[in-house]
């Protein structure tokens, strides 16, 4: 069920004796809360799946790799309050720092500035156990408070589904699109429509679809083996109208560099080809 939402089209005059327009989701600029004085964000990426697992930190950080290599400042906020992955990622276990301005994101040996609860707390294996209002919270902070600077591309890890924190990061902040990120399992045609309607209900462009664990390449012969089952994504894309971005097999060289914390040198040709 989505909490009532009008998908805009309204005017003045239809907004006038309205029962929704209290809340209504074509007065968003209403719910958006400002930035950091001392940021200047050009575009915000949101990375979302409907359901846990499916690679969504590790599709995050190789768009924000991607997006470094092509010499564009970058950032990357972690609103995925309760299972932060991405500074161990990037082998930063520091915590950030803040003055009366606001907190400073923490900067990954490539550049990359990041900002995750996990900056923040004392001990970083400590458990968020924060309820839904809270952790939005905390995600909106992460928007207002955090001095993001100049950056051409901030990337949102969202975490799984479509509950409190996707909700609050597409009312709150400017999100310029999403990216889907599925596997190929006989759920995802539903889970991908999940996360498609949502975005789409919160007038967000769906830019494409990412499919991980696409298949596994043998080692000794280099067929493909598909362990997950035959992928429906071109289907589903062509349904909903969006493009397939990228499909990515387990590869243990990726595996390997966000074992040894070393994404900030990671490349992932899977994805080197999209525009965003
Ligand atoms: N294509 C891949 N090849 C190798 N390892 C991968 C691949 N995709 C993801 N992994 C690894 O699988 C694990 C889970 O991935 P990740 O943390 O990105 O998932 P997630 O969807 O963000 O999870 P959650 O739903 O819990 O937030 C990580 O250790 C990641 O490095």
């Amino acid at each position: 069920m989505s909490e009532e939402v009008n998908n805009g089209g309204c005017t003045e005059e239809s907004c006038a004796g309205c029962a929704h327009a209290g809340n209504c989701e074509s007065k968003k600029e209403d719910l958006r809360a400002p930035a950091n004085a001392y940021s200047n964000v050009k575009k915000v990426i949101g990375v979302i799946s409907g359901k846990g697992g499916v690679g969504k930190s590790l599709v995050t950080a190789s768009l924000a790799r991607m997006m470094k290599e092509k010499g564009y400042n970058v950032g990357i906020l972690d609103a995925d309050i309760t299972g932060p992955s991405i500074p161990k990622m990037y082998g930063i276990h520091e915590q950030a720092k803040g003055t009366e301005e606001g907190i400073y994101p923490c900067i990954a040996k490539d550049g990359t500035r990041i900002m995750s609860v996990n900056l923040l707390l004392e001990d970083e294996d400590a458990p968020v156990i924060w309820r839904g209002p809270i952790i939005a919270g905390v995600v909106t902070q992460f928007w207002s408070d955090v001095i993001w600077d100049d950056l051409d591309y901030l990337f949102v890890d969202m975490p799984p589904g479509t509950g409190d924190v996707p909700l609050t990061v597409f009312q709150s902040l400017p999100v310029d699109g999403v990216v889907i990120v599925t596997s190929p399992q006989d759920l995802v045609q539903m889970i991908v429509k999940k996360a498609y309607t949502m975005a789409r209900q919160m007038n967000i462009p769906v830019l494409g679809i990412v499919e991980n664990y696409s298949y596994v390449k043998c080692p000794d012969c280099g067929k493909e083996l598909r362990i997950f089952g035959e992928s429906h994504i071109d289907e589903i894309a062509g349904e909903l109208g969006v493009p397939v971005l990228g499909r990515m097999p387990i590869d243990p060289a990726i595996a390997e560099v966000v074992e040894e914390e070393r994404f900030y040198e990671a490349k992932n040709p899977y994805l080197d080809e999209i525009e965003l």
